[in-house]
Order: structure tokens, then C-alpha cells, then sequence
């Protein structure tokens, strides 16, 4: 038996479930099938026609269970989303109800301040309280001063560094992702997310690079991608999450809150911050307050997310539309449900 808690679950969610239904959380979808960790262990379910008509459920979220059918999904607090590559630009949910995103980047190399600031920008953007992750501690000759330095540019972010190796800081992660709260991570390839993920659980729950090299062509199994933690929180891993687009520019502003801040105090309400008179960017810039190049970050993230919004509109907006009145249709066809 799993406490329900310490899969994420509280009290406030019992009114959100149709009634006669369990609830599970979602490990992992594949083909169409879901892997579900409920109170009485693990369960392959099918999701019931009122989960396909909308973008359906992702990693992270609860469904209602009716024995091996998922009726409903439940109400999300955070949705991470993703805009898919291609002709569409549909907003997928890539993990839900996520209390915090880890922002993975290596330390013993330089820093780079501006690839962590994107990935904030869209952890911010998907409701869930970000925090930095600096790996291989172990190959950085001076941590203190990395920490600090990434720190002073994420603003209102706690910064915390870690070695897989050694297994140092990998009890202040742990303490992030406390028992019921449940994180996912981000970051580009190579910076060590499969060994955090390892190091966070104690055991092997995802492939390393040398184990993927190892296995070469081999097909992989069919893995959760939702892991219960010894400590009791739970760590998100999916492949999804590993390439990501912004969606809106919420998750920027605040990200560059110093920016906007000072864009705000422009002028002219449209200043495009290049000549204008009285431009608050520029003087920033000019007497050393505001770092160019995290100015010129900003403007690239915000003509990024301005484009993917017009082409994500309507067409997102439609596809959850559909799946919160198939959601309702589906709660008002439950028998038995209180009123
Ligand atoms: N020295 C040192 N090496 C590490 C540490 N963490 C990871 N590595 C090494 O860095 C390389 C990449 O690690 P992975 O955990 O596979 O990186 P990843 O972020 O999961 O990469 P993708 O799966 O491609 O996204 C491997 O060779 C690891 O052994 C660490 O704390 N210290
Ligand atoms: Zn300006």
C-alpha cells in the first residue's frame, strides 16, 4: 500500500473526484495505454472516450479510475507545455501538476546565464516554482563563486550545487522535492539530469549516457517516467521535457523582472529601447546597471514567444476548451455523483 499523500494527493481533491471512481496518477502514456501509481500499487489503464477528445492526459496528472478505465482527468494546478515542431502549434501538456522544475546546467565550464535564463523563463511560465540544479560540483575548482554567480542572475531563485559523483548537495535537492511534492527537470543534454535522477532515487531509474551507449540499438523498455523518491517526493522524467519552446511571455517577465521593470519606466509606452528619449533600458544600459547581453536575451525570448503565441491561439485555446466540457460531460454522467 502507497499512502496516497506521498503520490502528491491532498484532501481538496476528493471533491474533484466523480464519485465510485479511485483516483491514480499518471506515470507514464504510451500507445494510448497509461501506467497509473494508485494507492494499491501500480496499474496499466485505458483512458475512456471523454480523455480522447481533448489533448489528453500527461505525466503528473490524476485521473479517475473506474477499475482499469480512466473516466476523468482531475483538474490541474501547473501544466508545463510545450509547442510541438512542426506545421501545428498545438500546446501540448508535457507534465502536470509539477510543485517544482529543476533547472539542470554543469558547472566546470563557464556559465551560461543565458540558457538558464530561457529554461526559467519557461519553468516560471508553467506555474511551478523553479530552482537552479548546477551539477558536477566535483569538476568545479571554486563552487561558492559559480553558485553565486548564477545566482545574482536568477532573480528569486534558490541555486543549489550537486555532484552525482561524490553525492555532494544531493540531500538539499532531495529537501526541494519533499515527500508529496512532485518535480520535474530541465536542461539541455549532457548536464546530467539522467544522474541526478539516479542519485535523487538511490537506484537506477534512468539511463545514463554510457548506459544508452552501452545499449546501442537496443529497444528500451517501457519505464515509468513519474519515480517515487526515498524521501517521499516524486521526480518527473520524461523525454518531453527535454526539448522545449516557450508558450507565453509570463514565465519571461518573470524571469527579466529587472527588465521589465525597467521598461516599464520608459517614456514612451511602446519604446522600442533603441533611441527613444527618456529610455530607461538604454541609460541602464549605458551606466552599467543592465548586462547588454541579458537585455538583448530578453528581446530575443520575447520576439520568440510573440510568434509562437499567434500561431498557438485558437487552436490551443480549442483543444482545451473541448477537454474541459468532455470533463464536465463525463462528471454529469457519473451516477451515484453527490451534488
Ligand atoms: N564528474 C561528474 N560527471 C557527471 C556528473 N553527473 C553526470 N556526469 C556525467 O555527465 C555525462 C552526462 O550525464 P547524463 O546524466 O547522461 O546527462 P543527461 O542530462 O541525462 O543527458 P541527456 O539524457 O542526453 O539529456 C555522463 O558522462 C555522466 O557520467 C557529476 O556530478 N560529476
Ligand atoms: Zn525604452
Amino acid at each position: 500500500m502507497t499512502e496516497l499523500s506521498s503520490l502528491g494527493w491532498t484532501p481538496e481533491r476528493a471533491a474533484e473526484l466523480p464519485a465510485g471512481c479511485a483516483p491514480g496518477r499518471v506515470a507514464r502514456v504510451d500507445r494510448g495505454r497509461l501506467t497509473v501509481l494508485t494507492g494499491d500499487g501500480e496499474l496499466r489503464a485505458a483512458p475512456g472516450s471523454a480523455l480522447l477528445a481533448g489533448t489528453g492526459p500527461a505525466v503528473g496528472d490524476w485521473v479517475a479510475l473506474r477499475g482499469e478505465l480512466a473516466v476523468a482527468v482531475l483538474p490541474r494546478r501547473t501544466a508545463f507545455t510545450r509547442v510541438m515542431a512542426g506545421r501545428t502549434s498545438d500546446a501540448q501538456v508535457v507534465a502536470a501538476n509539477l510543485d517544482a522544475v529543476l533547472v539542470v546546467e554543469a558547472l566546470g565550464g563557464p556559465a551560461r546565464l543565458r540558457r538558464v535564463e530561457r529554461y526559467l523563463a519557461v519553468a516560471w511560465g508553467s506555474g511551478a516554482t523553479p530552482v537552479v540544479v548546477l551539477t558536477k560540483a566535483d569538476l568545479c575548482d571554486d563552487v561558492p563563486a559559480a553558485v553565486s554567480q548564477v545566482a545574482e542572475d536568477a532573480l528569486g531563485v534558490d541555486v543549489l550545487a550537486v555532484s552525482a559523483v561524490t553525492g555532494a548537495g544531493i540531500e538539499a535537492v532531495r529537501a526541494v522535492v519533499g515527500p508529496g511534492r512532485t518535480a520535474a527537470m530541465v536542461g539541455p543534454s549532457g548536464v546530467g539530469k539522467s544522474s541526478l535522477a539516479n542519485a535523487l532515487a538511490g537506484t537506477a531509474v534512468a539511463a545514463t549516457r554510457e548506459v544508452r551507449e552501452d545499449r546501442r540499438g537496443r529497444h528500451t523498455t517501457t519505464a515509468r517516467e513519474l519515480h517515487l523518491l526515498p524521501g517521499g517526493g516524486l521526480l518527473v522524467d520524461t523525454p518531453g521535457m527535454r526539448e522545449l519552446g516557450l508558450v507565453d511571455d509570463e514565465g519571461i517577465d518573470a524571469t527579466y523582472a529587472d527588465v521589465a521593470e525597467l521598461a516599464a519606466r520608459c517614456r514612451f509606452r511602446d519604446c522600442a529601447h533603441r533611441t527613444e528619449p527618456g529610455c530607461a533600458v538604454a541609460a541602464a544600459i549605458s551606466d552599467g546597471r543592465l548586462d547588454p547581453a541579458r537585455y538583448t536575451a530578453w528581446r530575443k525570448l520575447q520576439t520568440e514567444a510573440r510568434r509562437q503565441e499567434l500561431r498557438a491561439d485558437a487552436r490551443a485555446r480549442a483543444a482545451e476548451h473541448a477537454r474541459v466540457r468532455a470533463f464536465a460531460r463525463a462528471v454529469r454522467s457519473q451516477p451515484n455523483r453527490l451534488r
